[in-house]
């Protein structure tokens, strides 16, 4: 059976456990109404600050997933595991290669009954995942639909995500990929910070993540979760 704890999220906040958060900001952010909290981040995620994180969100009674970036940072105790593989990315590593090395190491001790798969179609040329992935970001509407049909009718993953880190995306290319799809629950991420992007991204994806702004203006990201899931 395919894991579908995620399937009912509408509005997700993103946390780097590589970036600062007060308790009192995350006791906003995980009282907030949010579906969940997703903890993830592109560089500098380690076992111990994955840890860290997890224990503070622990207090709270929130979903909590961990999409994974590095195996070395397997930490127990998540909701459930996301394993992103980016479909738009010229090295062979970001798309199944660090995958196939986990498994070969990891693969005995995985939560398999909570591990996602997700496949990224990543959009934004001047994010870190963009860079680190050489994510070919330059590409018209009619290849971003099909790597989303490679993804939803060939591979059969669960989740794609349309990844725009750092910038809010198109929303009439993410409403067409959207309509596209067979079977892929869609998560849009990238750039939302107000309730008006908020909203345009909640009438075209099944799932909105909230990174970057929660760091930078933390009553704009609380002013997202009503705005989605309303
Ligand atoms: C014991 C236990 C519980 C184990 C569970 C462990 C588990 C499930 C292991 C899985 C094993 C496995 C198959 C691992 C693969 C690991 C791996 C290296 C995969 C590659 C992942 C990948 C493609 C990474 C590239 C970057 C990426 C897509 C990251 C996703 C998160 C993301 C985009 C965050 C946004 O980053 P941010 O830092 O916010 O960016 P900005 O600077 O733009 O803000
Ligand atoms: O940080 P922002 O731009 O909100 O993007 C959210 C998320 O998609 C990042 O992986
Ligand atoms: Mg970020």
């Amino acid at each position: 059976m395919i894991p579908s704890f995620y399937k009912h999220w509408r509005h997700v906040f993103k946390l780097d456990p590589d970036r600062e958060i007060d308790d009192a900001s995350l006791d906003r952010i995980c009282m907030s109404g949010t579906d969940a909290i997703l903890v993830g981040g592109s560089s500098g995620v380690t076992y111990e600050n994955t840890v860290d994180l997890l224990a503070r969100i622990r207090r709270y009674e929130v979903d909590c997933a961990f999409e994974l970036s590095d195996p070395a940072c397997g930490v127990p105790g998540f909701d459930g595991y996301f394993v992103p593989m980016v479909l738009n990315t010229p090295l062979r590593e970001w798309m199944i290669g660090h995958h196939v090395n986990a498994l070969k190491d990891f693969g005995h001790l995985l939560p398999w009954e909570s591990v996602v798969g997700q496949a990224y179609l990543v959009l934004n040329p001047d994010s870190t995942v963009a860079r680190v992935t050489e994510a070919e970001t330059d590409i018209d509407s009619d290849t971003a639909l099909a790597y989303s049909h490679v993804a939803d009718r060939l591979l059969n993953v669960p989740v794609l995500y349309i990844e725009y880190s750092g910038t809010f995306g198109d929303m009439e290319l993410v409403r067409k990929i959207r309509g596209g799809l067979r079977q892929a629950h869609l998560f849009y991420g990238g750039g939302i910070d107000d309730p008006d992007k908020a909203r345009l991204a909640a009438q075209t994806a099944d799932t909105v993540v909230v990174g970057n702004v929660v760091y930078r203006d933390l009553e704009a990201a609380l002013a997202t979760v009503s705005a989605v899931k309303n």
